[in-house]
């Protein structure tokens, strides 16, 4: 299998970051800080992305990683510093030879530093760069909602490689997406799923474990005859995505059941493996641009289970230009046989506009 690899330092990777993130989600400490854009951050965030740096440097020290966060508040906090480290220290599989894959524990506070400042790459359309979210919707995350760990490989550009963690949604991956699957998310037993899916080779999932990796299965998106029997999910963020736009489509389509909310790419997840359909993300300000590792990994995933991705005007989407897809507005992900109509009411919602 091509990028065979790859994709099992990507899944052990986002494994060790996961026992990370799970254990600061049922903490009362969370250390959130706020970024210059008023975003929130936590410790989660910190040592998540150190330890999946750390991962991918040990296996492919020449490849670059464009990556959400950086080492900049650590440096100055000492208190937060210490706290993401004694997490750092903490989450290791609990399989040896899984663990060495992807380098063992991370040996020095400033090795921890290095890691987690070593995702600034701009990316672009040559060669090799990983697209990392350590924590995607931590606002689901501190809100106790859905929240996903997400990586992908990107060749020349093209999302190539993409791996999920979602600590929080159901394993079974028919379980049916309502709402009660967005809001008060846990992490108790029968939950955490591990996504993987190289191009050109299908997708699959697995329960998201804390040693080798095992168990996985085919995933694929579920066939809709029907447009109007659709069930549609979008961001909880109403500053996120436009709820009024997102149900005007609906609408449109005929489709009468409520939408299912949720946070980060577990939207993506998701759909991929039939749970729900289509993925509307209209956008709110045309001046934001989205960011590559908010997508890359879920784009990876729905394509190989028989999904298509663009922008809201049919766009595909450019990951090759930097760390945003400043060439495109909004996101719209189906299953391949409807995606054109879905597509063809996105435009007209926004025509009228
Ligand atoms: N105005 C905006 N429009 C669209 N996305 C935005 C946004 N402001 C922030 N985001 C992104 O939305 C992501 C969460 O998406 P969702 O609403 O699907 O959960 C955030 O990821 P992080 O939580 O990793 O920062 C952030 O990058
Ligand atoms: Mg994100
Ligand atoms: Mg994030
Ligand atoms: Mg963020």
């Amino acid at each position: 299998m091509a990028y065979e690899k790859e994709l099992d330092v990507a899944l052990l990777a986002v494994q060790r970051a996961s026992i990370l993130t799970r254990t600061v989600f049922s903490s009362h400490t969370k250390g959130t800080l706020t970024k210059s854009d008023s975003s929130p951050v936590t410790i989660g965030d910190l040592g998540a992305q150190a330890l999946i740096i750390a991962s991918i440097k040990h296996a492919f020290p020449e490849d670059e990683v464009v990556g959400e966060e950086d080492a900049d508040d650590l440096r100055k906090d000492e208190q937060e510093r210490t706290l993401v480290w004694d997490l750092v220290q903490a989450a290791r599989l609990d399989d040896i030879s899984a663990e060495d894959k992807i380098g063992g524990p991370i040996k020095t506070v400033d090795d921890m530093l290095t890691a987690l400042d070593s995702g600034r790459s701009n990316g672009g359309n040559k060669g090799r760069v990983w697209a990392l979210d350590p924590i995607d919707g931590t606002k689901g995350f501190l809100r106790g909602g859905q929240y996903a760990v997400c990586l992908a490989l990107m060749v020349d550009g093209v999302p190539t490689v993409g791996v999920i963690g979602c600590p929080n949604l159901p394993i079974d991956d028919q379980a049916p997406l309502d709402s009660s699957v967005g809001a008060d998310a846990d992490d108790k037993e029968g939950k955490g799923v591990l996504f993987g899916a190289v191009k050109g080779e299908g997708a699959t999932s697995r329960p998201l474990s804390k040693g080798a990796l095992q168990g996985s299965k085919k995933i694929s998106m579920k066939a809709v005859p029907d447009v109007s029997q659709a069930s549609f999910c979008e961001s909880v963020e109403a500053g996120h995505s436009s709820h009024g736009d997102n149900a005007a489509i609906a609408s449109k389509l005929g489709i009468t059941k409520p939408s299912v909310r949720m946070d980060s790419q577990a939207k993506y997840a998701s759909i991929a493996r039939g749970a729900g359909d289509v993925y509307l993300r209209l956008p709110v300000n045309l001046r934001y641009e989205e960011k590559i590792w908010d997508h890359a990994a879920g784009v990876v995933l729905v394509q190989e289970a028989g999904g298509e991705v663009s922008d809201a005007w049919g766009k595909p989407l450019n990951f090759g230009i930097g760390r945003t897809l400043k060439e495109n507005k909004g996101v719209v992900a189906a299953p391949r046989e409807i995606f054109p109509r879905v597509i063809e009411v996105v435009k007209e919602v926004l025509d009228v506009k």
